[in-house]
């Protein structure tokens, strides 16, 4: 996708919508209550992946990042996965989600159910963060803007078709109801603020376009190691 002059900055990054791993196979089939439970399970393990690997990913942007007033409000992303203490923080939800599903704390940290796509998609983010240019890092988390309605669809589905799930569980998806759209006004907010030129307006859009890339990665290895 491509920044024209009929199409602002703003909406082209919108536009990535389009591109958003809720249209993957795997998550459609969840949302429609396909899933067995052996699939979301596999599902659940392997996403661990992911949440516990985004604190390290902000605490990259952070160490990259020389403005003391985003350093302070992006600082608030860690703890919000890692806790202020232990026993809270979105890591510890999503194992309390993992044995809600009949899963292990212990099978879930130990990474026995990671599959090698997964951790190449999480690392590549994460790497991705680390080694180019603080807002480029920031563009990539974009992604959140196109969250909250497969957190909402996946909230209302998990009820629905996956009643053996206790409902307790699913306090992670409900805590990113509230935290995703705080998160990606800031991320649009420094975007829009710091890509002024075409060229960083189409580095920011590369790099949605690279994060949407990552998530459908993540998304197709699971698929393909839990198979309808
Ligand atoms: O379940 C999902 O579909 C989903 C997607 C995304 C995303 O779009 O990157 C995030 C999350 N969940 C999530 O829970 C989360 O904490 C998160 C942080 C970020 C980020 O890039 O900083 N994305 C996401």
């Amino acid at each position: 996708m491509t920044i024209t002059a009929e199409t602002t900055f703003v909406e082209t990054l919108r536009a990535h919508s389009r591109r958003y791993h809720d249209q993957h196979p795997f998550h459609v089939r969840m949302n429609a209550g396909l899933l067995s439970p052996a699939q979301l399970r596999g599902w659940v393990a392997n996403r661990f992946h992911y949440q516990e690997n985004i604190p390290r990913k902000d605490a990259a942007i952070l160490a990259n990042c020389p403005d003391v007033e985003v350093r302070r409000r992006w600082i608030r992303r860690i703890t919000d996965h890692d806790g202020a203490h232990a026993g809270e923080g979105g890591i510890e939800a999503w194992l309390r989600l993992g044995e809600a599903a009949g899963l292990s704390r212990e099978e879930v940290q130990d990474h026995r159910h990671l599959v090698p796509g997964v951790r190449f998609a999480v690392g590549a983010y994460v790497t991705f963060a680390r080694t180019r240019p603080w807002v480029e890092a920031v563009a990539s988390s974009l992604t959140e803007l196109f969250a909250p309605d497969l957190m909402a669809q996946r909230l209302a589905a998990f009820e629905r078709w996956y009643p053996w799930i206790d409902p307790a569980g699913l306090a992670y998806f409900r805590a990113r109801l509230e935290q995703a759209p705080r998160d990606c006004e800031h991320a649009l907010e420094v975007v829009t603020e710091h890509c002024r030129s075409a060229e960083s307006q189409a580095r920011a859009v590369d790099a949605l376009s690279f994060k949407c890339d990552v998530l459908w990665s993540l998304m197709d290895a699971i698929d393909r190691a839990y198979p309808e």
